[in-house]
């Protein structure tokens, strides 16, 4: 049965599609889907991911317990594993059981359940040889170690079932919130993709949450997107070609990057309340897109991922890689990918050495402002949530140092120190952390992690001693109405003035600061 709100049809050339019977806004919850076929972490996971609701150990408040009988299936606490037991583990311990007796580890289970109706492209795959060898040998794995007959009935059964998981089931990796696993569910899969979405799917531990991104109208076409939509037109398709189609969808056809595509985005105005709210910014965005085509783009992606696979230290990759970014920094085409992955994998690099630490806040800043608002234009989508929350906590853990008295030893840049010396940056933090909440309210469920970490933080800012009364109440009355004038004026003073200065050095930063020998402020195999 399709959630209320929507119908399933038959379309050519995608098959069934799920459609809109009631008008969604952006941010409405079309549908939960609480009942998967499938809802496991994946191979690499398997030890270090509760079986049952996919918390990371890393997430978990206790270790994670294995099972006593097979030892391969572990959980946080004795509630998740009951449930398990009762949902599935009950008919594969004993399969782990024969593994480990036969080749000594623990094993990925292939899934031994998935919907007869479910499309597998079964065909599409057999021609392709890889995959097709891969999932002979999977399927092999399968019978022998399930216990089932071994017969060709029963091994094109479990081919089948590997196609139907390859097209149907969603990867729900996510790093930010320690969740990892696969996740298949029967009417989830009726949606079928575009690199323009109009929904986006959210998980919370086994439940799976299907929201608007944009305005749906009755009679629209629900699509998300199976793939990340804001890379390179390549890289889209090839992260597509398991699932056997050509996209039409307008990014596709027309060729358009993330500049274009978020000037026509119809849900701009929401940037009001956030840390873009220059709306004619977002709609003509200042870039010199002539120096810049897409032939650029896709040189510079295939460049950049082949020295991704270099195998250097990630320091001199990422330098080597920012190199290589250049023509797209020059046409300040910076929300282009893979301008923001390199700036991200400087920030982690950033984080992990006292000596640069401090660097992570303008180019996190740089981030929030410049890439992610373009790539994302709603931003109530849990990417930009994540982006401005990261900030959030940057600011906090600068705001300590500060009022430590050592932020400047930690960090020896002087237009840096001199931007967090004159801002609030308790100011900010607690501006970019009602951000967070408000928007994490309507792009992900109340039990998000990362909302409840900027509630209790809020609380923690709310309650710290010498806090100017004054500004928290323009920004509680920011919150309530971003519109208000003298809560507006004070949101751009305190907020983004600061912001914004800070994201200015970041392509500096970027050029010189991180990798330069003459430094003193060097990543680490300098
Ligand atoms: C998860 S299923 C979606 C539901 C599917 N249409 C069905 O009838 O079961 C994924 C498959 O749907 C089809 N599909 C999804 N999006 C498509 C698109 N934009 N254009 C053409 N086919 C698409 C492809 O066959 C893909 O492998």
């Amino acid at each position: 049965m399709p959630p209320p709100g929507t119908r399933i049809t038959t379309t050519t050339p995608k098959g069934r599609a799920l459609l809109a019977t009631r008008h969604f806004s952006p941010g409405d919850l079309i549908a939960t889907f609480t009942s998967p076929i499938l809802a496991l972490p994946d191979g690499p996971s398997m030890r270090t991911t509760c079986n049952y609701c996919l918390r990371t150990q890393s997430s978990s408040p206790r270790p994670l317990r294995a099972c006593t009988a097979c030892k391969a299936a572990v959980y946080c606490d004795a509630t998740c594993q009951r449930l398990h037991w009762k949902a599935v583990h009950k008919a594969e311990c004993g399969m782990f059981k024969r593994v480990r007796a036969n080749v000594g580890k623990d094993w990925l289970p292939t899934p031994t359940r998935a919907g007869g109706t479910l499309e597998g492209n079964v065909e599409s795959f057999r021609r392709e040889e890889g995959v097709w060898a891969d999932f002979e040998l999977q399927a092999m794995a399968a019978v022998v170690y399930g216990g089932l007959l071994e017969s060709d009935e029963m091994l094109a059964r479990a081919k089948e079932i590997l196609c139907k998981i390859q097209t149907n089931a969603f990867n729900r990796l996510d790093a930010d919130t320690g969740m990892a696993g696969i996740f298949l569910d029967a009417e989830l899969s009726m949606i079928n993709h575009s690199c323009v979405p109009n929904a986006f799917i959210g998980f919370d531990k086994r439940v799976a949450m299907l929201r608007a991104e944009r305005d749906i109208a009755v009679g629209d076409e629900i699509e998300i997107s199976y793939v990340d939509h804001t890379l390179p037109k390549s890289a889209r398709q090839e992260g597509l070609r398991l699932y056997h189609f050509q996209c039409a969808c307008p990014r596709c056809v027309e060729d358009l990057d993330v500049y274009q595509v978020a000037s026509r985005s119809p849900v701009i105005p929401l940037n009001k309340f956030s840390l873009q709210p220059n709306i004619d910014r977002l709609r003509n965005p200042p870039v010199h897109a002539a120096n810049a085509s897409s032939a650029v783009v896709e040189t510079t992606y295939k460049a950049w991922r082949t020295e991704a696979a270099s195998g250097g230290s990630e320091d001199m990759v990422t330098r080597r890689q920012w190199r290589l970014c250049k023509a797209l920094v020059q046409a300040k085409m910076w929300a282009i990918e893979p301008v923001p992955s390199t700036i991200l994998q400087a920030v982690n690099l950033c984080q992990a050495d006292p000596r640069t630490w401090a660097y992570a806040l303008p180019l996190s800043c740089f981030l929030a402002t410049e890439c992610e608002p373009v790539k994302y234009v709603a931003p109530f989508t849990p990417w930009r949530v994540k982006g401005v929350m990261v900030l959030a906590k940057l600011l906090a853990e600068t705001a300590r140092l500060a009022a430590a008295g050592v932020l400047s030893e930690d960090c020896p840049d002087k237009a840096l120190i001199a931007i967090l010396e004159k801002s609030d940056q308790v100011t900010m933090c607690e501006g970019m952390l009602r951000l967070v909440v408000h928007w994490a309210r309507v792009g992900a469920s109340e039990d998000w992690e990362i909302l409840k970490e900027a509630e209790d933080l809020l609380e923690q800012v709310e309650s710290l001693e010498g806090r100017r009364e004054k500004e928290a109440r323009l920004l509680r009355k920011w919150a309530m109405n971003p519109e208000d004038p003298e809560a507006k004026a004070f949101f751009e003073y305190a907020v983004l003035s600061p912001v914004n200065e800070l994201a200015a050095l970041a392509i500096g930063i970027m050029d010189d600061k991180l990798w330069s020998p003459n430094s003193s402020a060097v990543v680490k195999s300098q």
